[in-house]
Protein backbone atom coordinates (compact mmCIF):
# COMPACT_ATOMS: atom_id res chain seq x y z
CA UNK A 1 0.00 0.00 0.00
CA UNK A 2 1.55 3.64 -0.90
CA UNK A 3 2.47 5.99 2.03
CA UNK A 4 -0.05 8.48 3.08
CA UNK A 5 1.60 11.83 3.00
CA UNK A 6 0.31 14.27 5.28
CA UNK A 7 0.86 18.06 4.37
CA UNK A 8 2.69 19.94 7.38
CA UNK A 9 0.42 21.67 9.76
CA UNK A 10 0.19 25.11 9.32
CA UNK A 11 2.05 27.56 12.15
CA UNK A 12 0.54 28.56 15.15
CA UNK A 13 0.64 31.96 15.39
CA UNK A 14 1.10 33.69 19.41
CA UNK A 15 1.27 36.79 19.43
CA UNK A 16 1.56 38.93 23.46
CA UNK A 17 1.13 42.68 23.79
CA UNK A 18 4.18 42.56 26.04
CA UNK A 19 7.79 40.29 26.23
CA UNK A 20 6.63 40.01 29.98
CA UNK A 21 3.67 37.72 28.73
CA UNK A 22 5.44 36.43 25.77
CA UNK A 23 8.09 35.34 28.40
CA UNK A 24 5.59 33.91 30.62
CA UNK A 25 3.66 31.84 28.20
CA UNK A 26 6.55 30.76 26.45
CA UNK A 27 7.85 29.19 29.86
CA UNK A 28 4.39 27.42 30.18
CA UNK A 29 4.70 25.87 26.38
CA UNK A 30 7.94 24.68 27.28
CA UNK A 31 7.24 23.43 30.93
CA UNK A 32 3.77 21.32 29.29
CA UNK A 33 6.56 19.92 26.17
CA UNK A 34 8.72 19.34 28.94
CA UNK A 35 5.92 17.12 30.64
CA UNK A 36 4.33 15.60 27.99
CA UNK A 37 8.00 13.98 26.87
CA UNK A 38 9.04 13.19 30.65
CA UNK A 39 5.58 11.04 31.15
CA UNK A 40 6.23 9.52 27.82
CA UNK A 41 9.73 8.29 27.96
CA UNK A 42 11.50 9.38 30.94
CA UNK A 43 13.42 12.76 29.36
CA UNK A 44 13.03 15.90 27.99
CA UNK A 45 15.09 16.83 24.70
CA UNK A 46 15.64 20.16 23.55
CA UNK A 47 17.96 22.60 21.20
CA UNK A 48 18.70 25.99 21.97
CA UNK A 49 19.34 28.80 19.58
CA UNK A 50 21.46 31.90 20.65
CA UNK A 51 20.94 35.30 19.60
CA UNK A 52 17.70 37.03 21.71
CA UNK A 53 16.42 33.72 22.60
CA UNK A 54 18.53 33.00 25.92
CA UNK A 55 16.91 36.08 27.55
CA UNK A 56 13.31 34.90 26.41
CA UNK A 57 13.47 31.65 28.40
CA UNK A 58 13.85 33.71 31.80
CA UNK A 59 10.31 32.54 32.78
CA UNK A 60 12.25 29.15 32.99
CA UNK A 61 14.21 30.30 36.13
CA UNK A 62 12.71 29.40 39.41
CA UNK A 63 9.79 28.13 37.91
CA UNK A 64 8.85 25.11 40.10
CA UNK A 65 7.52 22.72 37.02
CA UNK A 66 10.75 22.14 35.50
CA UNK A 67 12.38 18.45 36.12
CA UNK A 68 15.89 20.00 35.14
CA UNK A 69 17.73 16.47 35.71
CA UNK A 70 15.62 15.08 32.89
CA UNK A 71 16.01 17.81 30.31
CA UNK A 72 19.02 16.75 27.57
CA UNK A 73 20.26 20.51 26.05
CA UNK A 74 21.25 20.36 22.60
CA UNK A 75 22.65 23.51 20.32
CA UNK A 76 20.40 24.01 17.45
CA UNK A 77 24.10 26.03 16.06
CA UNK A 78 26.72 27.65 17.32
CA UNK A 79 29.70 29.75 16.42
CA UNK A 80 32.92 28.33 16.64
CA UNK A 81 34.34 30.59 19.27
CA UNK A 82 36.15 29.60 22.69
CA UNK A 83 33.08 28.64 24.95
CA UNK A 84 33.82 31.36 27.42
CA UNK A 85 33.51 33.94 24.68
CA UNK A 86 31.02 36.45 24.57
CA UNK A 87 29.72 35.63 21.22
CA UNK A 88 29.83 31.79 22.04
CA UNK A 89 25.56 30.87 21.98
CA UNK A 90 26.58 28.72 24.93
CA UNK A 91 27.75 30.82 26.85
CA UNK A 92 24.69 32.78 26.61
CA UNK A 93 22.66 30.18 27.50
CA UNK A 94 24.64 29.35 30.82
CA UNK A 95 24.15 33.21 31.48
CA UNK A 96 20.87 33.65 31.08
CA UNK A 97 20.15 30.25 32.51
CA UNK A 98 22.13 27.38 33.29
CA UNK A 99 24.27 29.21 35.65
CA UNK A 100 20.34 30.35 37.68
CA UNK A 101 19.34 26.55 37.33
CA UNK A 102 20.33 23.29 39.00
CA UNK A 103 20.46 21.02 35.29
CA UNK A 104 23.55 18.57 35.70
CA UNK A 105 26.05 19.73 34.02
CA UNK A 106 26.33 16.69 31.41
CA UNK A 107 22.45 17.50 30.51
CA UNK A 108 23.63 20.36 28.43
CA UNK A 109 25.55 19.56 25.16
CA UNK A 110 27.84 22.20 24.74
CA UNK A 111 29.61 22.25 21.22
CA UNK A 112 33.44 23.35 22.35
CA UNK A 113 35.75 23.89 19.27
CA UNK A 114 38.81 23.14 21.66
CA UNK A 115 38.37 19.14 21.58
CA UNK A 116 38.48 19.55 17.28
CA UNK A 117 41.42 20.39 15.07
CA UNK A 118 39.00 21.30 12.23
CA UNK A 119 34.79 22.57 11.47
CA UNK A 120 34.68 19.16 9.86
CA UNK A 121 35.64 16.94 13.29
CA UNK A 122 33.52 19.38 15.23
CA UNK A 123 30.60 18.86 13.42
CA UNK A 124 30.99 14.81 13.08
CA UNK A 125 31.85 15.04 16.77
CA UNK A 126 28.59 16.86 17.65
CA UNK A 127 26.72 14.59 15.23
CA UNK A 128 27.74 11.31 17.00
CA UNK A 129 27.09 13.00 20.27
CA UNK A 130 23.25 13.47 18.91
CA UNK A 131 23.45 9.73 17.40
CA UNK A 132 24.38 8.39 20.81
CA UNK A 133 21.01 10.63 22.52
CA UNK A 134 18.88 9.47 19.59
CA UNK A 135 20.02 5.71 19.35
CA UNK A 136 21.73 4.66 15.93
CA UNK A 137 21.89 6.91 12.73
CA UNK A 138 20.23 4.35 10.45
CA UNK A 139 17.42 3.16 13.00
CA UNK A 140 16.43 6.56 13.18
CA UNK A 141 16.90 8.52 10.03
CA UNK A 142 16.84 11.25 11.65
CA UNK A 143 16.66 12.20 15.35
CA UNK A 144 12.96 13.56 17.11
CA UNK A 145 13.52 16.47 19.42
CA UNK A 146 10.61 16.80 21.67
CA UNK A 147 11.03 20.83 21.08
CA UNK A 148 13.65 23.67 19.01
CA UNK A 149 13.54 27.11 20.28
CA UNK A 150 14.46 29.27 17.11
CA UNK A 151 15.33 32.68 16.27
CA UNK A 152 14.73 34.98 13.26
CA UNK A 153 17.70 37.21 12.16
CA UNK A 154 17.40 40.72 10.45
CA UNK A 155 17.97 38.64 6.91
CA UNK A 156 15.73 35.91 7.50
CA UNK A 157 18.21 33.56 8.62
CA UNK A 158 17.80 30.78 11.47
CA UNK A 159 20.35 28.68 13.86
CA UNK A 160 23.18 29.27 11.06
CA UNK A 161 21.17 28.74 7.97
CA UNK A 162 21.59 31.91 6.02
CA UNK A 163 19.84 32.82 2.74
CA UNK A 164 21.00 31.56 -0.76
CA UNK A 165 23.78 29.59 0.59
CA UNK A 166 24.26 25.83 0.11
CA UNK A 167 23.23 24.58 3.48
CA UNK A 168 19.62 25.54 2.22
CA UNK A 169 19.81 21.96 -0.01
CA UNK A 170 21.57 19.66 2.94
CA UNK A 171 19.68 16.91 3.24
CA UNK A 172 21.27 13.93 4.64
CA UNK A 173 23.98 14.70 7.82
CA UNK A 174 22.62 15.87 11.06
CA UNK A 175 25.06 18.47 11.62
CA UNK A 176 26.84 20.82 9.43
CA UNK A 177 29.42 23.44 9.41
CA UNK A 178 29.81 26.63 7.27
CA UNK A 179 33.27 29.08 7.24
CA UNK A 180 31.59 32.08 5.54
CA UNK A 181 28.55 33.35 7.59
CA UNK A 182 27.32 36.55 6.45
CA UNK A 183 26.84 37.38 9.81
CA UNK A 184 30.19 37.25 12.18
CA UNK A 185 31.77 35.22 13.00
CA UNK A 186 32.16 33.11 9.86
CA UNK A 187 32.82 29.74 11.20
CA UNK A 188 29.80 27.81 12.68
CA UNK A 189 28.09 24.37 13.30
CA UNK A 190 24.06 24.29 12.85
CA UNK A 191 21.27 21.52 12.99
CA UNK A 192 20.03 20.95 9.42
CA UNK A 193 16.78 21.53 8.12
CA UNK A 194 16.06 17.19 7.98
CA UNK A 195 16.85 17.56 11.96
CA UNK A 196 14.58 20.69 12.88
CA UNK A 197 11.83 18.85 10.50
CA UNK A 198 11.66 16.09 12.33
CA UNK A 199 11.16 17.77 15.52
CA UNK A 200 7.76 16.81 17.39
CA UNK A 201 7.78 21.06 17.94
CA UNK A 202 9.79 23.86 16.64
CA UNK A 203 9.09 27.60 17.96
CA UNK A 204 10.91 30.63 16.90
CA UNK A 205 10.74 33.69 19.10
CA UNK A 206 10.64 36.89 17.80
CA UNK A 207 10.48 40.38 19.76
CA UNK A 208 10.63 44.36 19.24
CA UNK A 209 10.10 46.25 15.80
CA UNK A 210 13.40 45.29 14.34
CA UNK A 211 11.67 41.65 13.74
CA UNK A 212 8.42 43.09 12.03
CA UNK A 213 9.55 43.55 8.05
CA UNK A 214 11.30 40.36 8.30
CA UNK A 215 8.15 38.55 10.09
CA UNK A 216 6.02 39.77 7.43
CA UNK A 217 8.25 37.90 4.94
CA UNK A 218 8.44 34.97 6.34
CA UNK A 219 4.90 34.37 7.33
CA UNK A 220 3.10 36.33 4.70
CA UNK A 221 5.38 35.34 1.80
CA UNK A 222 6.62 31.98 2.06
CA UNK A 223 6.84 31.36 -1.45
CA UNK A 224 10.30 33.43 -0.98
CA UNK A 225 11.97 31.15 0.48
CA UNK A 226 13.83 32.90 3.32
CA UNK A 227 15.32 30.62 5.51
CA UNK A 228 12.99 30.99 8.39
CA UNK A 229 10.06 29.96 5.79
CA UNK A 230 11.77 26.75 5.02
CA UNK A 231 11.43 25.44 8.49
CA UNK A 232 8.15 23.34 8.02
CA UNK A 233 7.95 20.22 10.91
CA UNK A 234 6.90 17.17 9.13
CA UNK A 235 3.29 15.77 10.41
CA UNK A 236 2.64 15.41 12.58
CA UNK A 237 5.43 18.08 13.72
CA UNK A 238 4.22 21.59 14.95
CA UNK A 239 5.47 24.84 13.93
CA UNK A 240 4.90 27.80 16.84
CA UNK A 241 5.98 31.44 16.55
CA UNK A 242 5.77 33.71 19.55
CA UNK A 243 6.11 37.19 18.89
CA UNK A 244 5.53 40.22 20.52
CA UNK A 245 3.09 43.12 19.31
CA UNK A 246 5.65 45.39 17.79
CA UNK A 247 6.79 42.52 15.91
CA UNK A 248 3.93 41.12 14.44
CA UNK A 249 2.66 44.92 13.90
CA UNK A 250 2.59 44.01 9.71
CA UNK A 251 1.44 40.69 9.42
CA UNK A 252 -1.09 39.23 7.46
CA UNK A 253 -1.44 36.16 9.09
CA UNK A 254 -4.08 36.15 11.87
CA UNK A 255 -2.97 34.88 15.12
CA UNK A 256 -4.19 31.91 17.23
CA UNK A 257 -5.24 32.11 20.69
CA UNK A 258 -2.40 31.06 22.92
CA UNK A 259 -4.16 28.14 25.24
CA UNK A 260 -2.02 25.35 27.16
O1 LIG B 1 23.62 34.30 14.76
C1 LIG B 1 22.57 33.87 15.22
O2 LIG B 1 21.42 34.54 14.95
C2 LIG B 1 20.12 33.94 15.13
C3 LIG B 1 19.12 35.08 15.27
O3 LIG B 1 19.53 35.88 16.36
P1 LIG B 1 18.62 37.07 16.94
O4 LIG B 1 19.53 37.78 17.92
O5 LIG B 1 18.22 37.94 15.77
O6 LIG B 1 17.47 36.41 17.61
C4 LIG B 1 20.11 32.99 16.30
O7 LIG B 1 18.87 32.33 16.40
C5 LIG B 1 21.27 32.00 16.15
O8 LIG B 1 21.27 31.05 17.19
C6 LIG B 1 22.57 32.76 16.17
O9 LIG B 1 23.70 31.94 16.04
Amino acid sequence: MAAVHHAPNPPALHSFESVDLLTDSLASFVVKAQKEAIDRKGRFTIALSGGSLPKMLKGLVGHTGVKWEHWQVFYADERVVPLDHPDSNHKLCMDELFSKVGIPKENVHAIDPSLADDLEELSDAYEKELIREFAQKDAARFPVFDLILLGMGPDGHTASLFPGHALLTEDDRWVAYIEDSPKPPPKRITLTYPVINHAARVAFVAAGEGKADMLTRVLDHPEEGLPSSRVKPVYPGQLYWFVDAPAAAKLELPPTEFKL
